[in-house]
């Protein structure tokens, strides 16, 4: 290749970063909602959604029903596609790299590489980088949220437990983050190499991380986010968004608890706004506390 292709394309590369950070950047302050139908997806535009995220069944059924989760029929994407001016993201099993060839072709704004749905392989992530569309990944610490940026994520969100309605594993995840990004940021510069030895990060992504004090991309909360406290509670620790599931369509008034996340997500730092979205709201999901949920059921520890 000559020099000026490569300069060419060294430069189109850098663009492509650009605008795939880009976005995740405008839908900072939002919620982005898991919908499963055309209609689901309009509740969660009309609600105040900054995204939807199509999946078959939200995380509380599929942790119900069991089997093996795939990525969504491409006909239930396009409908969500066709039915909302928001954009759009989908899932896909952690290493399955033809379902996202698949979500990309289909003009999906984001790809979730998703521990939500069964792992496609154990062993490596997709390579993130050979796509035009972002993606965004989950992580628990942040030794994982740097593994996932390097591949190519263009976002990361703390995992938390999925599908259970219980906020305390994203709580775990955020706080984890937090404290490793604030232990990094006093770690003497000498220091930095073991630092990345033992993040399994590359020692300049870790030196940024430590020069800035935070991810060098957009970081939202997700799992068990279910009330407009919980939401309000991830943006008060710091999170840029939320995502939220089965909190919303497992619930008594999807369309009234969709608004409400939405402004304690806004106001997460106001009470009395806070107080009064969280009114007759109805029946909550039932949830699963985390602590009832066994290790090998529980969705976070996919991914490494
Ligand atoms: O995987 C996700 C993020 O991409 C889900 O949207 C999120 O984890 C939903 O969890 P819950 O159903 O507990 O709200």
């Amino acid at each position: 290749m000559s020099t000026e292709n490569t300069e060419s394309r060294e430069s189109a590369e850098q663009g492509a970063t650009t605008v795939n950070t880009g976005l995740a950047h405008m839908l900072k302050g939002g919620v982005i909602m898991d919908v499963v139908t055309p209609d689901q997806a309009k509740i969660a535009e009309d609600a105040g959604a900054v995204a939807v995220m199509a999946l078959e069944r939200v995380p509380a059924d599929i942790r119900a029903t069991g089997g093996v989760a795939r990525m969504s029929d491409p006909d239930l994407i396009n409908g969500i596609i066709e039915t909302v001016s928001i954009p759009v993201m989908a899932k896909v099993r952690i290493g399955h790299f033809v379902e996202a060839q698949v979500l990309e072709h289909l003009k999906v704004d984001y790809i979730d590489e998703s521990e939500v749905l069964s792992p496609a392989d154990y062993v490596h992530h997709i390579d993130k980088s050979t796509f035009k569309v972002p993606f965004v990944c989950g992580a628990t610490n942040l030794g994982e949220a740097l593994r996932r940026i390097t591949e190519g994520a263009s976002m990361i969100r703390s995992k938390g437990e999925a599908g259970t309605g219980d906020v305390s594993e994203a709580m775990k995840h955020i706080r984890t983050i937090n404290a490793e990004i604030a232990q990094l940021a006093s770690t003497a510069e000498d220091e930095l190499y073991l630092a990345a030895k033992e993040l399994q990060a590359p020692y300049e992504l870790v030196k940024k991380v430590a020069k800035d004090g935070r991810l060098p991309v957009v970081l939202f909360v997700a799992g068990g986010v279910a009330t407009p406290a919980d939401a309000a509670m991830m943006m008060q620790m710091g999170a840029d968004g939320v995502f939220v599931g089965s909190g919303i369509f497992k619930s008594g008034n999807p369309a009234a608890r969709a608004e409400a996340i939405v402004k304690a997500t806004t106001y997460y730092d106001d009470p009395s706004v806070i107080a009064e979205v969280s009114k007759g709201l109805g029946e909550a999901m039932v949830g699963l506390s985390v602590a009832d949920v066994p290790a090998p059921h529980r969705l976070a520890e996919r991914g490494w």
